[in-house]
């Protein structure tokens, strides 16, 4: 493992089951905070345990960290690392207009999902889980009915990055960001993540484990929860998945 100049360890991994496993598995006996970056994963999973098709030239990665804020505090990382991803991308290609930010965890380009978090907490780490479609797109028939279409970097803008080059732009945007969250919380986070927000305003539906609401994407409110605004009234929403 090298030790970047911020003290964040880098680790470079041919192929492992999945970044998840291995940041568990080293979380058993470190403290200190690395990237775990792999080639190639046998067992990627997405959020709500859908599998991750991540084939070869994508970037699959997990930051493993220690936080000690209370655990709603914790779970605001993915909005962090939704703006560390949305500066990579700018990043790499010199445009900020075809990117956007999905609540709660995507990252869409051209309408399409190009990259998306996964958080998974253990008793003292937390691990954010980042997938990224820099060379290919899974298949459509991969994802679920109505869901963002995946896109890949290469074919909606013709810049070609290799994993490692993507990490040291959002290595150090994930510092810039989480700089700001641990010194002011997360009014700055939440005021940069609307800036950058996908159909703010407009009509949505969010459906959550037990219904499917339809509204008007309101805001995201200071807990991170989805602000609709239906026919009924107004809902918070902590967790869902949204569809356009
Ligand atoms: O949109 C989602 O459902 C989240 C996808 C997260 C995928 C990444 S790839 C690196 C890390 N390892 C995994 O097994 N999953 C995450």
């Amino acid at each position: 493992m090298y030790i970047w100049p911020d003290g964040v360890g880098r680790t470079v991994l041919p192929s492992v089951d999945s970044t998840m496993s291995e940041a568990a598995r080293v979380a058993a006996s470190s403290t200190f905070p690395q990237w775990i970056l792999a080639h190639s994963q046998t067992a990627a999973h997405g959020r709500r345990g859908r599998p991750w098709v991540n084939p070869v030239g994508n970037f699959s990665a997990t930051l493993l960290m220690f936080p000690t804020e209370p655990p709603e505090l914790v779970a605001l990382r993915s909005f962090v690392a939704s703006l560390a991803l949305y500066d990579a991308f700018v990043a790499v290609t010199g445009r900020t207009d075809p990117f956007a930010l999905k609540w709660p965890n995507d990252v869409l380009l051209n309408g399409g999902k190009v990259a998306g978090i996964l958080l998974e907490r253990g008793s003292s780490h937390l691990a954010i889980g980042i997938g990224v479609n820099l060379a290919e797109a899974p298949e459509r028939a991969a994802v679920e009915e109505g869901a963002a279409a995946p896109v890949s970097l290469a074919h909606e803008t013709g810049a070609l990055v290799q994993p490692e080059e993507f990490l040291d732009q959002l290595a150090p945007a994930f510092a810039h960001w989480e700089a700001q969250f641990t010194t002011y919380g997360f009014a700055p986070i939440r005021t940069a993540w609307l800036a950058r927000a996908a159909r703010l305003g407009e009509p949505i539906r969010a459906r959550t484990m037990a219904e499917t609401h339809h509204g008007t994407f309101e805001t995201v409110d200071a807990f991170g929860n989805l602000v609709l605004a239906t026919p009924k009234g107004k809902l918070s929403i902590p967790a869902a998945e949204v569809y356009f």
